[in-house]
C-alpha cells in the first residue's frame, strides 16, 4: 500500500520522509502539481479536504492502485494576536504571499504591539484518507516567537520561534530535533498506529 503525501510544502516532504521508516510518495509524483482551495474553518476540516481530495484524484486516475492519503494542515498562533494567524498562516500576507512575507509580517505585527518576543504554539492536524476510512490527528508545539530572525533552517515562521526549553529558534536546530517535539511529530506519532492497523487491514 503507497502513502501519499497530500501536500505541496517541500519543507513538510522532507520532516515527513525524515521521521517516516515508509516509502512517501509526493501527490505532485503520481498527478502534477495544482493547488487545493482550503476554506475549512479549522486545522482538521483542511487537512481532511486536502486529503479527500487527492485520494478522490487519485482513485479517478489509477482505479487498481493500493493507496492511502496523509495531509497536514498546519500554522502558528500568537495569543497576542487573538491566535492570528492560525488556520491562515500560510496566506497571512495575502494570497500567493511566500513563507518570507508571511515571516516578516508576523516580526512586524509582534513590533507593532511593542513586544520583543511573545508566546505562541504550532498545530498540525494530520488527516489518513483510505478505503478503510477517515483519520485525523493533532499535535501541538508550544514556546515564543522573538522579533527577529535567527538560522536559516527549517521553513515558515521557524527563524522566529523558539520551542519551550531551548535557547535556539527552528532556524538554528537540526530537522532531527525538530522532529522530536514538533506538532507535526507528535501528530505523526498519532498517525502512526493507524497507518499500521490499515497496513494490516490490507494483507488480511
Ligand atoms: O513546522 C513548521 N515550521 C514553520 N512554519 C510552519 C510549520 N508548520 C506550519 N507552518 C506554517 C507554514 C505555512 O505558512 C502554514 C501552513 O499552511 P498549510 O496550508 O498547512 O501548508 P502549505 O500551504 O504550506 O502546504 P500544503 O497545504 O500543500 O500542505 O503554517
Ligand atoms: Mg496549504
Amino acid at each position: 500500500m503507497k502513502l501519499v503525501l497530500a501536500t505541496g510544502n517541500k519543507g513538510k516532504l522532507r520532516e515527513f520522509r525524515q521521521m517516516c521508516q515508509d516509502e512517501v510518495v509526493a501527490f505532485s509524483d503520481l498527478l502534477g502539481a495544482f493547488d487545493i482551495v482550503e476554506d475549512g474553518a479549522t486545522f482538521a476540516e483542511n487537512a481532511l479536504i486536502k486529503a479527500r481530495t487527492i485520494y478522490k484524484k487519485l482513485k479517478e486516475t489509477y482505479p487498481s492502485g493500493n493507496y492511502f492519503v496523509i495531509s497536514d494542515d498546519s500554522g502558528i498562533s500568537l495569543p497576542v494576536l487573538d491566535g492570528a494567524p492560525g488556520i491562515y498562516s500560510a496566506r497571512y500576507a495575502g494570497e500567493g504571499a511566500n513563507d518570507k512575507d508571511n515571516l516578516y509580517k508576523l516580526i512586524n505585527a509582534v513590533k507593532a504591539k511593542g513586544l520583543k518576543e511573545t508566546p505562541a504554539y504550532y498545530t498540525a492536524a494530520i488527516a489518513i484518507v483510505s478505503q478503510y476510512g477517515e483519520y485525523v490527528v493533532h499535535g501541538w508545539m508550544h514556546g515564543k516567537v522573538i522579533d527577529k530572525v535567527r538560522g536559516d533552517k527549517g521553513f515558515g515562521y521557524d527563524p522566529m520561534f523558539i520551542p519551550s526549553g531551548f535557547e535556539k529558534t527552528l532556524g538554528e536546530l537540526d530537522d532531527e530535533v525538530k522532529s522530536k517535539i514538533s506538532h507535526r511529530g507528535k501528530a505523526l506519532a498519532l498517525a502512526k498506529p493507524i497507518i499500521q492497523m490499515l497496513r494490516r487491514k490490507d494483507i488480511h
